[in-house]
């Protein structure tokens, strides 16, 4: 049966207002918002802390500190996602696998910002659509893992924020203190996000200079320059007609998300704003495939926050549990709150998407369609390494076109990870990078990554789907 969906109008991004009101912590609110409910249920990748005393003293500290965004970002970005879910914009999520505090630095964060905007810039110029530019930044310090072990037989490594990546019992053991360095490494990557976005990093009389020394010389690489030098001319032909808004052309935004896994660390930073609860430790947060039980804590922490939210769908996924977390996540059916992540892998892509998309649109679910191509195609080279070829990255992302173009639905975006650095993670692309040439850069914390070369090459290959 159709169920009946509330439809609640959004205003234009123009008319978001500015909320300057003190977001608060007061208890008797929370426990009227039942932002504490999850506690009370079932939970799986939980953190295995040891010490839940400790645990609570850290969340005591980052009850009160200044949170990393602000409430009104949070529904800028809502509103901006509705653009998206209307089939107006395209969304762009991209970053590293894991963050890792070693390389919470200013050159590996501006190197995968720019690689992100310069994905974003042949996006837009390709398919002559906004895109929204969401980074896995200042928070992706959590990792949910299929097995409690590692090949070493150590405990899993799960994140920055949880334990260390060093091989050795007492590295891996669960470390509630690194909730605050999780939190003072993610407040330090948007403050200096945010100064070089408004100091003019993203401005487009500069494209040529966001093309690294490794990358100006490939195709990839050259296929850029050629978009930046015809922007280059567009630019000039906008300011001879003196219609240059500079503003416009010197500042984006983006946003920062990354998994709510570890959610004594998200709940801690959940301020109440005009009696709506906003989890402030990030503008978009997403539920992993590993974490999305509907009965489960999760579902529920992330079900009471007015966030735009995602969830990760893999190749089990039925139709019908897609309509259950439509109907618990978005009650109200307002469009750009949730986004759907499909990663089904490139084989499976094609049976497994199109019955959920028929059943969730035949539902009059608003949501935001966003493919990830990243985790249904891992698997280990003949050399060990965890890795993943690009070309069935590129035929998931072709797969998942060809299912909404063939229903009538929006391809919404991509959510990939990549780095901004010259690493050798993923197989193939342009450089043809093949097993043996795996462990020459091989440096991620978790999950393979693209390089900036493949991340520019998926971009071309994505405007040229995106205008098909
Ligand atoms: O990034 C996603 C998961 O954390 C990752 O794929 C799990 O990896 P594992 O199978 O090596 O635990
Ligand atoms: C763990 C992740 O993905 P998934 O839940 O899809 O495996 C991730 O995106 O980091």
């Amino acid at each position: 049966m159709q169920r009946e969906w509330h439809q609640l109008s959004h205003p234009g991004l123009g008319a978001t207002a500015l909320q300057t009101s003190r977001p608060s912590t007061d208890s008797a609110e929370d426990s009227a918002l039942g932002l504490d409910r999850w506690r009370e249920l079932a939970r799986v990748q939980m953190p295995p802390w040891e010490d839940m005393g400790e645990v609570a003293e850290v969340c005591k500290v980052l009850d009160v500190v200044p949170s990393i965004v602000a409430p009104y970002e949070v529904d800028q970005l809502r509103h901006r996602l509705a653009e998206v879910c209307e089939g107006r914009a395209f969304l762009l999520q991209g970053g590293d696998c894991a963050e890792t505090f070693a390389d919470n630095t200013e050159s590996h964060l501006l190197a995968n910002a720019r690689t992100l905007l310069q994905m974003a810039v042949v996006l837009t110029y390709g398919a002559s659509m906004p895109v929204v530019k969401v980074a896995r930044v200042a928070g992706q310090y959590t990792k949910p893992r299929s097995s409690a072990k590692d090949s070493l037989g150590l405990p899993a490594y799960r994140g920055d924020l949880i334990n260390s990546l060093e091989p050795n019992e007492a590295a891996r053991v669960a470390d509630p203190q690194r909730m605050i360095r999780a939190y003072a490494n993610s407040a330090a990557a948007m403050n200096m996000l945010r100064a070089y976005l408004a100091g003019g990093l993203a401005d487009l009389s500069g494209l040529h200079t966001w093309n690294k020394d490794f990358v100006r010389t490939s195709p990839a690489g050259e296929r850029y320059e050629a978009i930046a030098r015809e922007i280059d001319r567009a630019l000039d032909f906008i300011r001879a007609c003196g219609m240059t808004d500079d503003e416009a052309l010197r500042t984006v935004s983006l946003y920062c998300s990354h998994e709510a896994l570890a959610l004594e660390y998200d709940r801690a930073l959940t301020r109440v704003s005009d009696g709506k609860a906003y989890g402030l430790s990030g503008h978009f947060l997403w539920i992993g495939e590993r974490t999305r039980q509907l009965d489960h804590a999760h579902i529920d922490f992330i079900s009471r926050i007015a966030n735009p939210i995602g969830v990760k769908l893999g190749p089990g996924t039925s139709p019908e549990t897609a309509i259950e977390l439509c109907e618990k996540l978005n009650p109200d059916n307002i469009p750009g709150r949730l986004t759907l992540i499909s990663r089904m892998g490139n084989g499976k892509v094609r049976d497994a998407l199109p019955a959920i998309v028929e059943k969730v649109t035949a539902a009059g679910a608003k949501v935001v369609w966003q493919c990830d191509p990243m985790h249904g195609n891992t698997h280990e080279s003949s050399n060990g390494y965890k890795t993943r070829h690009f070309d069935r990255i590129v035929d998931e992302v072709l797969g998942y076109f060809e299912v909404h173009r063939g229903l009538g639905t929006h391809p919404g975006g991509i959510h990939i990870e990549l780095t901004g650095e010259d690493v050798t993670e993923c197989l193939g692309g342009a450089q043809g990078i093949e097993d043996l040439d795996l462990p020459g850069r091989y440096e991620t914390a978790c999950d393979p990554r693209l390089n900036t070369q493949q991340s520019l090459e998926l971009a071309f290959l994505v405007a040229e789907m995106l205008r098909g």
